[in-house]
């Protein structure tokens, strides 16, 4: 499991919270491997969403190769307000951009930064960008699954992948390593894109399947992920990324690429509709014969949080009465994932905090939650939540 990478003192949801809380639909774009597209898909996504109506952010967080400056011809420098908030750079009409080359220097010069500085600059970016309200963040990531898109998880709880692959095999054995860092940071994929599938004659117009088509689709089925599509080869999309013209040629209405990439954004947002993640009626969980409620404890009182616990408490509760009550010992060593109480099969989370991130694992697994609570035994924990004076809602 990767290191967790909080920054000491700093209460990162705080600094983020306003700035999150403004957009919508926060996306990741992940290759295992470089040179798979994934920049220009990010690009050319962030276009269509824009072009759908939307108002959409492209954040270049590839702190050491950023290529979306260059893809789309954006300035170097960025204004800043009176605030002192960077005001990213709007390149059409709904779509803005920020890259981390607009803060470099020396542009020659390769970012030799630690996880640390990185998962801060990052931060930085996302909480110093006045992006305003966005219906989509899409974020560019460095290839693979390093120090860039482990923060990204960090940062942005409900930030969701989309990874980028070809055809070929190993481009494939690297998206099944994209798809386990996913679940290790608990961070749903709203799914694969195969890029170069199929190459697009220029003379002809004729489909030639230059590298095996349909990898991306077999892999997408095997670990249950959702298939976005395909796009194909096309030499016009590396002339268009070189010049930076990507806005231009997505005008062609009529290029195989385009088409399919419009048909991707659709795709994309239609699954973020069936993936949007509510809040666990509390009143649905106290209305059911049995259900069973999970406490963090430490020293046998509520844990200040969730991760330091040193024991659970179950508490089943069976026609609105308390039947049996457990005390658990994590068998994990270091920090408590939710997840744990997830697998234990818990209904109703009791805790006194809770991270965002920890919020959006439980909501997303139908699992309620109760914060703030007092300091009290299980029992009458449970007792205050069955009688409604705990857990309002
Ligand atoms: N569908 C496509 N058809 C033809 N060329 C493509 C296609 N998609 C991307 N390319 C080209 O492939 C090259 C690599 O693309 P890009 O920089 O987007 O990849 P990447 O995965 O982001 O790489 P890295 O992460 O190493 O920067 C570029 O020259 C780009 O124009």
């Amino acid at each position: 499991m990767k290191q967790e990478k909080q920054m000491p003192g700093i209460d990162e949801e705080a600094i983020l919270k306003p700035v999150l809380t403004h957009i919508k639909h926060k996306l990741m774009v992940l290759s295992g491997k470089g040179g798979v597209g994934k920049s220009t898909i990010a690009a050319c996504l962030a276009i269509a969403l824009a072009k759908k109506g939307n108002k959409v952010g492209l954040l270049d967080i590839d702190l050491h190769g950023p290529s979306i400056p260059h893809l789309l011809n954006i300035p170097d420098i960025l204004d800043i307000s009176p605030e002192q908030k960077v005001l990213p750079k709007e390149i059409m009409p709904n779509l803005e951009v920020v890259s981390m080359e607009c803060f470099m220097a020396d542009k020659d010069q390769a970012v030799i930064w630690r996880g640390p500085l990185k998962h801060a600059a990052i931060r930085q970016f996302i909480g110093d960008v006045q992006w305003g309200d966005l219906d989509y963040l899409v974020v560019d990531s460095p290839p693979g699954t390093g120090d860039e898109p482990l923060s990204i998880a960090q940062l942005i709880p409900e930030a969701k992948a989309i990874i980028v692959t070809t055809p070929q095999e190993v481009a494939l054995a690297d998206i099944r390593k994209s798809i386990t860092f996913c679940h290790e940071v608990d961070m749903d994929i709203a799914g694969i894109i195969e890029n170069m599938s199929g190459f697009i004659c220029p003379h002809c117009g004729k489909e030639v399947d230059i590298f095996k088509t349909g990898g991306g689709e077999r892999t997408a089925l095997a670990f249950h992920v959702e298939f976005l599509g395909k796009l194909p080869f096309d030499l016009g999309v590396v002339e268009a990324g070189d010049e930076g013209k990507l806005i231009k040629y997505m005008e062609r209405e009529d290029n195989p690429y385009n088409k399919a990439l419009f048909e991707i954004a659709d795709r994309l947002i239609q699954r973020l509709k069936e993936m949007e993640i509510k809040p666990v009626s509390l009143d649905e969980i106290r209305a059911k014969n049995s259900y069973k409620v999970t406490i963090p404890l430490k020293d046998g009182k509520p844990a200040p949080f969730l991760t330091n616990c040193d024991q659970i408490a179950m508490v089943h509760v069976k026609d609105s009465q308390i039947k049996k009550v457990e005390r658990i010992s994590p068998s994990q060593q270091g920090p408590i994932r939710p997840k744990v109480f997830v697998d234990l099969g818990a209904d109703l989370v009791m805790a006194k905090e809770m991270k965002e991130k920890a919020k959006y694992v439980f909501y997303k697994n139908k699992v309620g939650v109760v914060l703030d609570i007092p300091d009290a035994t299980p029992e009458e924990l449970v007792e205050k939540f069955i009688k409604g004076e705990l857990g309002g809602k």
